[in-house]
C-alpha cells in the first residue's frame, strides 16, 4: 500500500474526500501527522486512514469549539442561536449534542425527552464532518434516572412502553440500525440482516467507530460527571461534559476501580518491572497508539510496551497491555466492545475464517485458561523460572518460619497489581516491602502465594496458584477482613495459613469498660491545674515551654512531633525493664496477688517493676485532639494483622516498617479487680490461652491498696488486637509503657506498646510478658514458652506455672 508521497498523499486526499473533507481541511493536519509519525504514511493509511480521519476531527472539533462553543452545529453562520427554552427541570436543549451526532434546531426546540432529540439518520453520518463538533458535550438527564445511560430510540420497546436502547444495545445494533441508509431505528433490531458490503464500509469508519465508542466512554463516565462544577450561565443543564472532563472522568473512574478491585475486575493495572513511568491503558484491552498494534496478535512485548496475563488466586485470568509511550492527544479510550470487534474483523479477514466460527472473546478465554492449565501442568522448563521473577530480598527471610524461595519453583509469576489482591489472603500489597509468604492448603497439590512490593521499583510479584485450590483455600487462609469491623480507623485483617482454627470469640473495643467494683473514677474536679495545660493551645509540643503534662516526664514531653517516643525515654523505659536490678522493683507491704486465699501463695511480694510514666494531655488541657502530646488516645494507625503462628496461637504482625519509638496499640479489656481477675482464671482452668495484664506499675506509691482499686486488664472477653501480641522472653520487639490520660490516679491507666527497635513488615510483634517461669506458685494456666528466642527463660519447656502476665 505504501507508495512514494506524492500518490500516498493523492490517495489520502481522496479518502478523505469520501468522507466528505476537503483536502484544504486535510492537508494542513496530513503535513503534521507526517512529521509526527516521521513520513511513515503505512501508519496513517492502516485501517482506512483512522488516525488521519481522527486527527481532522480533531482539528475541527477544536476550531469549532472556539468559534461556536455552545452553539448548534448546524446553525448558520452569523446567526443567533435559537432562543434556549428554560425548563423547570433545567434540562437545556444541549442535550441536542448528545452523542457525536447532530439534529436540526427545529428539533431541539421541541419539547420532547433528551432521548428522543437523538436522531441518527444516514444523512447525519454521512455529514459526519459537522457532527464532529456534537462529541463536545454531553448533557445528561434532569433527575436521577435520567443521568443514566443516555438511550436510544428503539421502536420494538416503544411497543412495550419503553423506546429506547441503552448504550450497550445500541453498540451491538449499530451495524443494523446506527448506519442504515434509511436512517432512524425502523427495523427490527433482532431479525435486521447485515447491510451489503458498500453500505457498510461507508458508514463503518472509523471516525464513525470513534463516535459510538465515546457512547460508551461517556456513559463510563457519567457516575463521576454528576458532581462537576457547572460553571455555565443559565439555563442550564445538570452537567455537561467536555470530552475532556470525559476522559478525566474515565481516568478517576479508573483510580476508583483500582482502590476497589472487587467491584471493577475488569480494570488491571501493571506496573513496569523497572518502575519507568508509562502511560496506562485503562482499561483491560486498550489500544496501542499506533493502530497497527493491537493487543492479541502481536507476541508479548513490542515497542516498549506489554501484553501481560496475571491469575488471581480466584482462578481469574486478566488479559492487560502497558503502554510505554505517551497517547496522541487524539486518543480516546475505547470501549471494549468495539476493540473486541474490530479484532474479530481482523482476525476474520487473515485468517479467511467464518464469524461463526471465531469469537475474540472465545480465543481470550481459551489463552487464560490455557495460561492456568500450563502453570498447574507444565514442566519446569515452561514455566517462569525464579530468577526471572527477581525476588525482592525480603523474599529470603524467613518469615513466620516458612522460607518462600523454596515455593517459587512450583508455581508460575506473573507481575500483577497489588490492589487486586488488597483484600484477599488479607494482604495490603500497597505497602512497600510486604512479603507474606503463605502456605495454602488446598486439597490437591500445596500451593503457595507469594506476594510483595518492591519499594523502589514500585513493582509487585506475586505467585500464581492453582484455580482448583482456591475454594478450601480462602477458607483457610483469610478469614476475617477487618476484625475491628470499623472500630479503629484502620482495618486489621486475620488470616490463618497453618491450620483450620477459625475466627478467635471475643467482642473488639476500642476502649477500656470497667467491670462492676474496680474503682475507676475519672473526676474532672480531681484533675488540678498542676495535672493539665488548661492554657495551652493547639500543639503543646509546639509552645515554647512544655505545658503541666510534661511534669510527668520530668519536665519534658515523652513524644518527638510526629508522635514517636524521645529516644532518651524510650532507652531509659528499656534499661529498667531489661536489668534484673533489685532497685528497679518495689516490693508490697500486703501483696494484691498474695492477697487472694490459696494454698500455694506464699503471701510475700514478689515485687513489681518500677515504671516510667507518659502522661498524654486530655480534656481540661486547652490543646486539641492534634496535640503531639496525644498518641496513644489517637487509637492505631499503624496497618496490622492478625495471623496463626506455628505454636503460639494467635499472634499480631506488622504490615508496614515500624520505626523504632512508634506507638502500635494499646492493650485494650476489661477493667477488673485483682479478685476478680483471681476469680476468672480459677474458673478457667484448661483454657488454652489466657488474657490478664496486671495494672501495677504504680502499687509502690498507693501504700496499701484496697481490693478495688489492684486492677488488671482482662482483654478475654473484651478486648482489641493486642489480645493477640505473644510472649518472647528479653529480645521482644514492642515495650509497653503506663500512659496516663484521664486521671491522675496511678492505680489505673493506659497500657501502650511502643515498638523498641525497628521492626520490618511481616514481623510478629512481641512483648515480654515478664513471666518467670520457675514459679510454680501461681493458679493461672501454664504455657510452654515457644518463643524461639535464643535467650528464652522457660528451659523447662512445658513444666512450669505462670503467675499472671505481671509488668
Ligand atoms: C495474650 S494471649 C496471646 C494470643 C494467643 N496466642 C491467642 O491465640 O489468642 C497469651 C497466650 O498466648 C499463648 N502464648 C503467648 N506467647 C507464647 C509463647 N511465647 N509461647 C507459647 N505460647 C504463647 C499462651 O497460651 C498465652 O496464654
Amino acid at each position: 500500500m505504501v507508495g512514494n508521497a506524492k500518490s500516498n498523499r493523492i490517495k489520502a486526499y481522496r479518502a478523505m474526500s469520501k468522507l466528505g473533507y476537503d483536502s484544504k481541511v486535510v492537508k494542513p493536519v496530513l503535513n503534521s501527522l507526517l512529521e509526527v509519525y516521521e513520513q511513515n504514511w503505512e501508519l496513517i493509511q492502516d485501517e482506512d486512514y483512522a488516525v488521519l480521519v481522527d486527527a481532522v476531527l480533531e482539528s475541527e472539533d477544536s476550531k469549532l469549539k472556539e468559534s461556536r462553543r455552545f452553539h448548534l452545529i448546524d446553525e448558520p453562520e452569523g446567526e443567533e442561536p435559537p432562543p434556549k427554552k428554560v425548563r423547570s427541570t433545567s434540562r437545556t436543549d444541549e442535550a441536542l449534542t448528545w452523542g457525536g451526532v447532530s439534529s436540526s434546531s427545529s428539533d431541539w426546540q421541541k419539547d420532547e425527552p433528551l432521548h428522543d432529540v437523538m436522531k441518527v439518520t444516514s444523512e447525519s453520518v454521512r455529514e459526519e464532518k459537522l457532527a464532529t463538533s456534537a462529541h463536545c458535550y454531553v448533557i445528561l438527564g434532569d433527575t436521577e434516572d435520567e443521568i443514566d445511560t443516555p438511550m436510544q430510540r428503539c421502536p420494538e420497546r416503544e411497543q412495550k412502553g419503553s423506546s429506547y436502547y441503552s448504550s450497550s444495545e445500541f453498540a451491538q445494533t449499530k451495524k443494523s440500525h446506527l448506519f442504515s441508509p434509511e436512517g432512524s431505528y425502523e427495523s427490527d433490531p433482532l431479525s435486521a440482516q447485515p447491510l451489503p458490503d458498500d453500505d457498510f464500509n461507508e458508514y463503518n469508519s472509523p471516525s464513525v467507530h470513534k463516535l459510538v465508542n465515546e457512547t460508551h466512554n461517556l456513559k463510563a463516565c457519567q457516575e463521576n460527571v454528576r458532581g462537576l462544577p457547572d460553571t455555565m450561565s443559565e439555563p442550564r443543564p445538570l452537567a455537561i461534559v467536555h470530552p475532556d472532563h470525559a476522559r478525566s472522568s474515565i481516568q478517576s473512574n479508573y483510580s476508583n476501580a483500582k482502590r476497589n478491585f472487587s467491584t471493577s475486575p475488569k480494570v488491571t493495572e501493571l506496573n513496569t518491572k523497572d518502575g519507568s513511568s508509562s502511560t496506562k491503558g485503562p482499561l483491560l484491552l486498550g489500544y496501542h497508539p499506533k493502530p497497527k498494534y493491537s493487543a492479541i496478535d502481536e507476541e508479548s512485548s513490542w515497542n516498549g510496551s506489554r501484553l501481560d496475563i496475571a491469575s488471581s488466586c480466584q482462578g481469574e485470568v486478566k488479559l492487560s497491555v502497558t503502554f510505554q509511550s505517551s497517547l496522541p492527544s487524539n486518543f480516546r479510550v475505547p470501549s471494549l466492545d468495539a476493540v473486541l470487534k474490530r479484532m474479530e474483523e481482523k482476525y476474520v479477514e487473515a485468517y479467511n475464517i467464518t464469524r461463526q466460527d471465531f469469537s475474540i472473546v472465545k480465543l481470550m478465554n481459551e489463552i487464560c485458561e490455557t495460561f492456568l492449565a500450563t502453570g498447574i501442568m507444565s514442566s519446569g522448563n515452561e514455566r517462569v523460572s525464579c530468577a526471572e521473577l527477581q525476588p525482592d530480598p525480603i523474599t529470603s527471610r524467613d518469615l513466620g518460619g516458612q522460607v518462600v524461595s523454596n515455593h517459587v519453583a512450583n508455581t508460575a509469576g506473573v507481575y500483577i497489581d497489588p490492589p487486586r489482591f488488597r483484600f484477599l489472603n488479607g494482604l495490603d500489597f500497597s505497602q512497600s516491602k510486604i512479603g507474606l509468604p503463605m502456605k495454602l492448603s488446598g486439597s490437591y497439590c500445596d500451593i503457595y502465594l507469594e506476594g510483595l512490593r518492591n519499594q523502589s521499583s514500585s513493582t509487585a510479584e506475586i505467585m500464581v496458584v492453582a484455580q482448583h485450590a482456591f475454594p478450601n483455600m480462602i477458607e483457610s487462609v483469610c478469614l476475617v477482613d477487618d476484625i475491628t469491623t470499623g472500630e479503629e480507623d484502620v482495618k486489621i485483617s486475620l488470616i490463618n495459613e497453618i491450620n483450620n482454627e477459625g475466627q478467635p470469640l471475643f467482642k473488639y473495643i476500642t476502649r477500656n469498660i470497667v467491670y462492676r467494683d474496680a474503682h475507676v473514677k475519672f473526676l474532672l474536679a480531681r484533675i488540678s491545674d498542676d495535672n493539665c495545660g488548661s492554657h495551652c493551645f493547639g500543639d503543646c509540643l509546639m509552645a515554647e515551654l512544655p505545658c503541666a503534662c510534661a511534669g510527668e516526664t520530668g519536665g519534658e514531653f515523652a513524644y518527638v512531633p510526629g508522635g514517636l517516643l524521645k529516644e532518651k525515654f524510650l532507652e531509659d523505659t528499656i534499661l529498667m525493664k531489661s536489668s534484673p536490678q533489685k532497685t528497679n522493683f518495689f516490693y508490697c507491704q500486703e501483696c494484691p496477688l498474695e492477697k487472694p486465699t490459696s494454698k500455694s501463695l506464699s503471701g510475700v511480694c514478689k515485687g513489681h517493676l518500677i515504671r516510667k510514666f507518659i502522661k498524654e494531655c486530655w480534656y481540661k488541657c486547652g490543646c486539641t485532639m492534634a496535640c503531639g502530646n496525644r498518641v496513644v488516645q489517637r487509637g492505631i494507625n499503624r496497618k496490622l494483622q492478625v495471623f496463626m503462628t506455628k505454636e503460639k496461637g494467635w499472634g499480631l504482625r506488622t504490615l508496614e516498617d515500624l520505626p523504632k519509638g512508634a506507638f502500635v496499640c494499646e492493650y485494650v479489656g476489661e477493667i477488673v479487680t485483682n479478685t476478680e481477675m483471681f476469680d476468672r482464671n480459677s474458673r478457667s482452668i484448661g483454657k488454652k490461652h489466657t488474657y490478664p495484664v496486671l495494672l501495677d506499675a504504680d502499687w509502690s506509691t498507693e501504700g496499701v491498696l484496697k481490693d478495688e482499686e489492684a486492677l488488671c486488664l482482662d482483654a478475654t472477653l473484651f478486648g482489641n488486637v493486642a489480645r493477640f501480641i505473644n510472649h518472647r522472653c528479653y529480645d521482644d520487639n514492642l515495650v509497653e509503657i503506663p500512659v496516663e490520660v484521664e486521671t491522675p490516679d496511678h492505680h489505673y491507666y493506659h497500657l501502650a506498646f511502643f515498638t523498641n527497635r525497628e521492626v520490618h513488615a511481616s514481623e510478629e510483634l512481641t512483648w515480654d510478658y515478664g513471666i518467670d517461669f520457675d514459679d510454680h506458685t501461681h493458679p493461672v494456666e501454664a504455657f510452654r514458652c515457644r518463643c524461639e528466642s535464643e535467650s528464652c527463660r522457660d528451659l523447662e519447656k512445658g513444666n512450669v506455672g505462670i503467675k499472671l502476665l505481671t509488668l
